[in-house]
């Protein structure tokens, strides 16, 4: 039976690169079809009908259908799996929440759809900015949803994160493993090295031991935490547009994980606390996770230093203040 997939803001520059890799199998697997419905705005109707013809063009075996609409209730429709970019895109000098008033409003109507029409183990993925509490309003909205099912994406900043250390050790980036994002998907993210390791053959080395360099042990704790949290907002000043080639690689690293398993690594995913790491339950952060049989789990037990402690409690305290001014901008729009 084919998978029913929803993709938001359609028309926009993420879904033009993560269309295709949908509909070619790369998320929900090699032999899987996928029927694709597309939401975006209504002036966006005729940009998205040339998409759909794009999409006819590849000729794919596993596209069975493509469905184009303005309206959430068609979009969700008996949906498996959604992924909601639709939202505005910061500008340079711009902080991700400040995006918070003008997009929040979009995941509240979109929680109440998914709650009318998606299937009740819609596997839900927020990309759409600020992405971890659209996810957590989203959630809120959609209330016979299991929470479980909603995430958002931290992923291309694991990514930036393995690609970096990858390119200072010069060794192969797939050999980079379980460096983590805690946190919101802002400024404020800690990108932690510490448990990183770096694959020689059958060896896995520790970061900590892989070339005991000192110069590489203070980078790991400055410039590498710092150019992490800072590459979106250096995409935009190069670009003049935010990242979304890699922030579609990225969703589609996260899905496939979700929907395929994860194996024999940690990713991180947005996913609400269950009090884990001393992190309020009910904040959307970013963790360490396993994924198997479509079930998240967050891997506990890591040592929290002073250092690493510090950083996470900024970005919880961030995504506190997030949540009540998107409380406070729904409010006003009643
Ligand atoms: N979490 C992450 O790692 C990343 C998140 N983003 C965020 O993803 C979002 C999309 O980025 P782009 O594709 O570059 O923006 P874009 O402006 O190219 O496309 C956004 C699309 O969403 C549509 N849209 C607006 N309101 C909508 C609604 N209510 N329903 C459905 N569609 C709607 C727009 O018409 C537009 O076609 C932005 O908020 C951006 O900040 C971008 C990069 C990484
Ligand atoms: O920085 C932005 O506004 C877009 C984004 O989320 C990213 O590139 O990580």
């Amino acid at each position: 039976m084919a998978v029913k997939v929803c993709i938001t803001g359609a028309a926009g520059q993420i879904a033009y690169s993560l269309i295709p890799s949908v509909a070619k199998g790369e998320v929900f697997g090699a032999k899987q079809p996928v029927i694709m419905t597309l939401l975006d705005i209504p002036p966006m109707m005729k940009v998205l009908e040339g998409v759909k013809m794009e999409m006819v063009d590849l000729a794919l075996p596993l596209l069975q259908e493509v469905i184009v609409t303005d309206d959430p209730l068609v979009a969700f429709d008996n949906v498996d799996a959604a992924f909601l970019v639709g939202a505005m895109p910061r500008k340079e000098g711009m902080e991700r929440k400040d995006l918070l008033a003008a997009n929040v409003k979009i995941f509240q109507a979109q929680g109440d759809a998914l709650e009318k029409k998606a299937k009740k183990d819609v596997k839900v993925l927020v990309v759409g900015n600020p992405a971890n509490t659209n996810a957590a309003i989203c959630s809120k909205n959609a209330k016979s949803i299991s929470p479980a099912n909603f995430s958002c994406l931290t992923r291309l900043d694991q990514n930036r994160a393995q690609a970096q250390i990858a390119e200072k050790l010069k060794v192969p980036v797939p050999t980079v493993k379980n460096v983590i994002i805690w946190g919101n998907h802002s400024s404020t993210q800690f990108p932690d090295s510490r448990f990183a390791i770096v694959e020689k053959g059958a060896e896995k080395v520790p970061i900590t031991t892989v070339n005991n360099d000192p110069a590489f042990a203070e980078y790991l704790k400055t410039d590498f935490i710092k150019s992490v949290q800072q590459r979106g907002a250096s995409v935009i000043k190069a670009r003049g547009l935010s990242s979304a080639m890699s922030a579609a690689n990225a969703s589609v690293d996260h899905m496939r994980d979700w929907w395929q398993g994860t194996k024999d690594r940690w990713v991180s995913m947005g996913v609400f606390s269950n009090g884990e790491y001393g992190i309020p339950a009910g904040l959307m952060y970013s963790f360490p996770v396993t994924v198997a049989n479509k079930k998240v789990t967050i891997v506990e037990g890591l040592d929290i230093n002073d250092f690493a402690r510090e950083k996470m409690d900024l970005t919880a305290k961030e995504l506190k203040d997030e949540k009540a001014m998107a409380d406070s901008a729904l409010e006003q729009k009643k």
